[in-house]
């Protein structure tokens, strides 16, 4: 685990002195967008048209966030469209590689042995966090983007006219909703977890501890009245939570110290987690072996001996019974 410094790689793990304990994420720096025409985005320049095989995307199966993006690559039609590397599930102190031996796909683009030298071919002098995902633009040779939420977004439309797929989960109609939804969930939910697992002090961890827990229960009660998040309609603020959930039971619950309950322990919450993994195409962008290991055996500080837990043994596959 580490950054790069002037486009220098730094070993260091997260500095949570300054912050009395509490885990603070580093904002994404590079925020341009793939539109349909290329002209720009809600940031950063234009010039990223929708194309065939122009974009690829460097993920981790094991990462919620990259995983989001591979979610609307499948859904939205794009898996001929924008190609894939995995990295390794291993992130020690080179960051994320691509040793194959590890089960990484390799680089496919340039034979890269660490992400960070994608990070450095784009700006040689780049400071900050090297994080998955990276979408890459081939033709002009540069990173456009490494911010989930804005990547989903690009994935829901922009590609549309050459897919044909008009599929929207971002509807006009509940943009309010999904946008407060994305807000109580990425704060104490997706970041959430990793406010408590990354803590190092108690009241910090105690803290991300209870507002998860409240913001679960507030979405089980949601999910008894509402088969969906924002209701009948499946949209992107499900697939945000969703991958979250998904790595519940496996990892937050025991290396992120969320042990309240498990998720399967919500009857409401456990139906539609298993319900959006046996949605067509989601349950093989799911990979336990790379969730399991990268979270278990790469923080050395959480979890020293790098043993990764056998269990827990949960079907997602059961009847998920959320017609009803
Ligand atoms: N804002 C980013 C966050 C991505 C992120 O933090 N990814 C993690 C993996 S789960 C990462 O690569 N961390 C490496 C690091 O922080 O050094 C996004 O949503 O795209």
């Amino acid at each position: 685990m580490g950054l790069l410094v002037n486009g220098e790689w730094k070993d260091q793990w997260y500095d949570t002195d300054k912050s009395g304990g509490a885990f603070e994420r580093e904002a994404a720096q590079l925020r341009n967008w793939v539109t349909a025409d290329g002209s720009a985005g809600p940031s950063g320049e234009g010039g990223f048209a929708a194309e065939k095989d122009r974009y690829h995307l460097y993920v981790s199966l094991a990462c919620p966030w990259a995983h989001r993006t591979l979610i609307f690559r499948k859904l939205k039609g794009l898996t001929d469209y924008i190609s894939v590397s995995v990295v390794s599930p291993y992130m020690l102190e080179n960051g994320w590689t691509f040793d194959e031996s590890e089960g990484s796909t390799g680089d496919d683009l340039f034979g890269s042995e660490f992400l960070h030298q994608v990070y450095t071919r784009n700006r040689p002098e780049y400071s900050g966090r090297v994080t998955v995902p990276v979408l890459w633009d081939k033709q002009r040779q540069c990173i456009v983007s490494n911010e989930s939420s804005e990547i989903i977004r690009m994935f829901n439309t922009a590609f549309d006219a050459l897919t044909g797929d008009s599929q929207d989960f971002y509807p006009q109609d509940l943009r309010g909703d999904i946008d407060a939804t994305n807000t109580l969930v990425y704060d104490n939910i997706n970041n959430g977890v990793y406010r408590a697992g990354f803590a190092t002090s108690k009241e910090a961890y105690e803290t991300a501890y209870h507002r998860l827990f409240e913001a679960l229960e507030q979405l089980e009660q949601r999910l008894q009245v509402n088969r969906y998040l924002t209701g009948e309609r499946i949209t992107e603020a499900d697939w945000r939570l969703f991958t979250t959930l998904i790595r519940f039971d496996a990892v937050y619950h025991g290396h992120f110290k969320c042990n309240k309950q498990r998720l399967a322990d919500y009857p409401n919450l456990w139906g539609y987690v298993r319900e959006l993994y046996q949605w067509p195409g989601v349950a093989e962008t799911v990979d336990f072996y790379h969730i399991k290991t990268h979270y278990y055996a790469s923080h050395k500080n959480i979890n020293p001996t790098g043993i990764v837990p056998l269990g827990p043994e949960l079907d997602y596959s059961a009847p998920h019974g959320r017609g009803a």
